[in-house]
């Protein structure tokens, strides 16, 4: 039996590719390349070019490899893109999930793991966030993966299939053996922003505000490595298939850091310095995400092996420098 890793070539799809593979599992993905990398999967997987919208292709792959697990990365993710354009996030986060997840139960698939977002709790606190916090998403990002997430809550109870819905907050670095990064010349995320600046690829950064309510006025969010993210998947799924319940739980360390605390990291890893221009806030952004991952550890056992801002920020660099290195967009 294989797992169908949705948006595998992606960021954080390549990663779980890796991590399945290391467990010696089956794997299939399907990726419509809209902004993931053919060479971000490995040769030896099977790969599916095409959207989790066409459910004719989603059932195809389901009974060619035996799929009877999903793990669901893809989806768009840019959190000001979704306010500029809502109804485009809402086709291709909820709509095509939507078709995705009716293929899944046609073709007897009886477990799946969601890329959920800590953007579901809209403003956050000061306080580390419990999954019981109210769901008030300001963005439509988040409020279209919470549909997803209301959509698999009711279709466990109707169809028997059981989900993990892991709520990430800030996914950051790289594989530590450079094997996968974030490829995307045009990637938004602060950590990938600031080690193209340190590497010369981009000539200054800009912090969007700097007046918040925070200790030192700019955003707060927790930063996860994206390893210890996809290890997290891995155990969410044992935990399914070993007949668990399913589970909404936070993905973080519990702990935040500023946007000028990360730009004083990648600054001191990298050894260099380069301008930072304060700009106006950015929409859609809460000014504190921080998890309480209790509940993440003590249903799957979850413990962190990258719960150091300078180690995530050390292998963001280095996979960039890869990047740099094969050319801006090659990697
Ligand atoms: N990066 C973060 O900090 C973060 C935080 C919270 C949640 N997430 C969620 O994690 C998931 C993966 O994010 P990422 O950072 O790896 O982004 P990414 O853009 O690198 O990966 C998304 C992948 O999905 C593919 N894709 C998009 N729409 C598709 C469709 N309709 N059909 C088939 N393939 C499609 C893309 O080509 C890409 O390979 C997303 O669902 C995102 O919402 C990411
Ligand atoms: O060039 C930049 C890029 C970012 N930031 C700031 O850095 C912080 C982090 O921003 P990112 O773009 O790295 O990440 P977001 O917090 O916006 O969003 C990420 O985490 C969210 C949950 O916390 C969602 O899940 C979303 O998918 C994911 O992109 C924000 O305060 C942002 O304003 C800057 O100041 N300058």
């Amino acid at each position: 039996m294989a797992v169908l890793v949705t948006g595998g070539a992606g960021y954080i799809g390549s990663h779980m590719v890796l991590a399945l593979k290391d467990a010696g599992r089956s794997v299939v993905v399907i990726d419509d390349l809209s902004t993931g990398f053919r060479r971000a999967v490995p040769e030896t997987v099977p790969f599916v070019k095409g959207c989790v919208g066409d459910e004719r292709l989603v059932a195809k792959t389901i009974m060619e490899h035996g799929v009877d697990a999903i793990v669901h990365f893809a989806g768009s993710i840019v959190v000001p893109d979704s306010v500029r354009d809502p109804l485009d996030y809402y086709l291709n986060n909820t709509v095509r999930s939507r078709a995705l997840l009716a293929a899944a139960v046609a073709g007897g698939v009886k477990r799946v793991v969601f890329s959920s977002t800590a953007a579901v709790y809209g403003e956050g606190s000061d306080e580390p966030l419990t999954e019981d916090e109210p769901l008030d998403p300001i963005s439509p990002y988040g409020a279209s993966k919470l549909m997803t997430e209301r959509m698999l809550a009711d279709m466990s109870r109707a169809y028997g299939l059981s989900y993990a819905a892991l709520r990430y907050f800030n996914v950051a670095g790289a594989d530590p053996d450079g094997r996968a990064g974030q490829s995307s010349p045009r990637a938004t995320h602060l950590i990938k922003v600031a080690a193209q600046a340190a590497l010369g690829g981009r000539n200054h950064l800009e912090c969007y505000g700097d007046d918040y309510p925070t200790p030192d006025g700019t955003c707060v969010r927790d930063y996860i490595h994206v390893s210890d993210l996809a290890h997290a998947h891995l155990l969410a799924l044992d935990h399914l298939e070993a007949g668990g319940d399913s589970f909404v739980a936070n993905c973080g360390y519990g702990r935040g850091a500023s946007v000028l605390e990360v730009i004083d990291a990648v600054k001191r890893c990298a050894g260099v310095d380069f301008p930072v221009h304060v700009a106006p806030r950015r929409d859609g952004d809460p000014a504190s995400l921080v998890a309480d991952p209790t509940r993440i550890r003590e249903t799957v056992g979850w413990r962190p092996r990258h719960d150091d801002l300078d180690s995530i920020v050390g292998h963001a660099l280095a996979w960039e420098r890869q990047v740099a290195e094969r050319g801006a967009g090659q990697a």
